[in-house]
């Protein structure tokens, strides 16, 4: 799966920036100085009134933003009999009869909100699918919960959700778990921004209705090697917080410079945090949107819930100053619209059959 070996070199396969990419496998003399391992970061600092603590956190952040693209965070300060609850909730959910679940199947919304079905997505050609199901949600004015303003631009409802009476514990489940990862997402931006050496507020203007998505995953054990619960991929957003549950053999895998699969360890009540497409283009390639998988190798049923955040649909954003080249033309471009054409790349890329003339598209945040 995934790899290929011409008569002397190894490369690796994913997706990046939604277009097909490859890395070479680099061993002996011709390996470089990249991670083997995710730095672990202690968010405790977040809270913390004085600026000078939240600027030494910044750093190690920053840091772990430039060389590697994820970190571990540890004390996030989210509720963490809120993060176990949303996990049961989830593992009921994706429990109750397929009929139920698929009465909000992802395919009757424009955003691909709802429920997606086991092997329909498909990130790499080379496999069946990916073998997981999931659950989308994500900013919708017309939901109240998320309590914004309707106008006529926000008045389609983007999510479903499944009316049943037997899954009507799941929609306040995600809900407050949405809630807590905003909450903190905006936290952890005001860091980014003294990461990048700019006003702590530096974001806030275009984040005041954030594009955001939950998604509730579920990964069946697989048993063949050539399957993949996710293949590999970056992400697009800005930044990804995964909360993964336990399993002994860990599942996800993130690939170094050298196209070494370094896995990631559940870490109870952790965040996994991660850089993603929309980032690395700001900075000008200097934060890293690092390609990772899952493989569910180790026979047990392993859940996650990924958190993805992105500024405001109608911001407009470019290259930071600090990262520009002299003589060089920057374009500025809109975050929905730069959204929706990745969507766009994906409905061509990620289709059912490396030929592109597949019967379905996967859409991918
Ligand atoms: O399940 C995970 O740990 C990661 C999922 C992921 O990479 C994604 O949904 O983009
Ligand atoms: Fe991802």
């Amino acid at each position: 799966m995934s790899t290929t070996e011409t008569q002397s070199e190894t490369y690796v396969h994913y997706h990046d920036g939604g277009v097909p990419g490859k890395r070479r496998v680099l061993v002996g003399t011709e390996a470089k100085d990249t991670f083997n391992a995710l730095p672990k970061i202690d968010m405790r600092r977040i809270y913390s009134d004085k600026i000078e603590d939240r600027k030494e956190l910044a750093k190690e952040v920053g840091a772990a933003c430039r060389d590697v693209g994820f970190f571990y965070a540890v004390n996030h300060g989210v509720d963490e009999h809120l993060l176990d609850d949303t996990f049961a909730d989830v593992r009921k959910f994706f429990g109750l009869l397929t009929e139920v679940k698929m009465e909000v199947h992802n395919q009757k919304t424009e955003k691909f909100r709802g429920y997606e079905a086991f092997l329909e997505g498909k990130l790499d050609p080379s496999t069946r699918g990916d073998l997981k199901e999931g659950f989308l949600m994500g900013e919708d004015a017309t939901d109240p919960e998320q309590n914004r303003p309707i106008t006529p631009s926000t008045s389609k409802p983007r999510n479903q959700w499944p009316s049943h009476p037997s899954a009507s514990f799941f929609r306040p489940a995600i809900y407050a778990y949405y809630d807590a990862m905003l909450t903190f997402s905006r936290r952890l931006l005001r860091i980014f921004a003294l990461a990048l050496d700019l006003p702590e507020d530096y974001f806030d203007a275009i984040t005041t209705t954030p594009m955001t998505n939950v998604r509730a995953v579920h990964y069946p054990p697989q048993e063949s090697d050539s399957d993949v619960g996710i293949g590999a991929h970056t992400d697009f957003c800005w930044f990804t917080l995964v909360c993964q549950s336990k399993t002994a053999y860990p599942a996800l895998e993130v690939l170094n410079g050298n196209g070494i699969w370094v896995p990631v360890e559940h870490q109870p009540h952790t965040f996994v945090v991660n850089i993603a497409d929309f980032l690395k283009l700001v900075t000008g390639g200097q934060w890293m949107s690092t390609v990772h998988r899952v493989r569910n190798i180790g026979g047990e049923e392993r859940y996650s819930m990924p958190f993805f955040f992105s500024p405001n649909e109608e911001a407009r954003v470019s290259v930071l100053e600090q990262f520009r080249k002299e003589g060089e033309m920057y374009e500025r471009f809109g975050v929905g619209e730069y959204f929706q054409k990745r969507l766009d790349i994906d409905r061509t890329t990620h289709l059912d059959g490396e030929d592109g003339e597949g019967k379905r598209a996967r859409p991918y945040v």
